[in-house]
């Protein structure tokens, strides 16, 4: 089997799930998702405190080896159990899920396009662009509501590391994309354009 892969990078919050759940849908059946977040590393040698100090906006702190292992094993039509990552307490899952091959793959993630082993591995690449206010405040939601997080953590690691490591790493691998969008999975006309383009390719 020959799969088409799509690469769906942006900052947090940008709606770069939005988007591959709005793919996930209009192809079911015929794709299948793997997420970066599901590859930070492990972290066993650090306690719950020393875990919240990382810095996860970094691309070391993936586990990049894996991925490329993952999805190169994906294209060739070999099915994987990717890890899962547990975001309440900074460390991967014990659970994994598997991965089946199918005509479309779609590849997640903040860093998916600064990664240079990642990004050439995608055939579509797509940047979802929000404005940074935007994604803060989407962020604040979900860290609180369901990552268990307060509003203090949220700030100090804002300003700390995912401010600057967006403006280093994820804003300048837009230059990687093909194909700019704004507001991701919400944006009815890229929607259309873009189902069309997949329809096309794997025709
Ligand atoms: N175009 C949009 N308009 C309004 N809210 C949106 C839009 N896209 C996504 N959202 C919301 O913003 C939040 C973050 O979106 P999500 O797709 O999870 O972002 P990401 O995966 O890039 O972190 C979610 O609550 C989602 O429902
Ligand atoms: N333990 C962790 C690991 C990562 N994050 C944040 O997740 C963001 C990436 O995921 P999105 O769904 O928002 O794209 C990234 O900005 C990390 O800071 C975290 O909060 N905790």
């Amino acid at each position: 089997m020959t799969s088409l892969v799509i690469g769906i990078a942006g900052g947090t919050g940008s709606g770069k799930t939005t988007l591959t759940n709005a793919l996930l849908e209009r192809f079911a059946g015929r794709a299948s998702a793997m997420y970066h977040d599901n590859y930070y590393r492990a972290h066993d040698d650090l306690d719950a405190e020393q875990r919240t100090t990382l810095n996860y906006d970094s691309p070391d702190e993936f586990d990049n080896d894996l991925m490329v292992e993952h999805l190169t094993r994906l294209v060739a039509g070999a099915p994987v159990d990717s890890p899962t990552y547990d975001f309440v307490h900074n460390n991967r899952a014990a659970r994994t899920v598997r991965i089946e091959p199918k005509p479309i793959i779609i590849v997640e993630g903040i860093l998916i396009f600064a990664e240079p082993r990642l990004c050439p591995l995608f055939d579509i690449r797509l940047f979802v662009d929000t404005d940074a206010d935007v994604r803060l405040l989407r962020r604040i939601h979900r860290d609180v509501l369901e990552r268990g997080r307060t509003l203090e953590s949220v700030e100090r690691r804002y300003l700390a590391t995912v401010k600057p490591m967006h403006e280093l790493y994820v804003e300048p691998s837009k230059r990687n994309a093909h194909i700019i969008i704004p507001e991701g999975g919400r944006n009815m006309v890229a929607l259309d354009l873009l189902i069309h383009e997949i329809e096309h390719q794997l025709a």
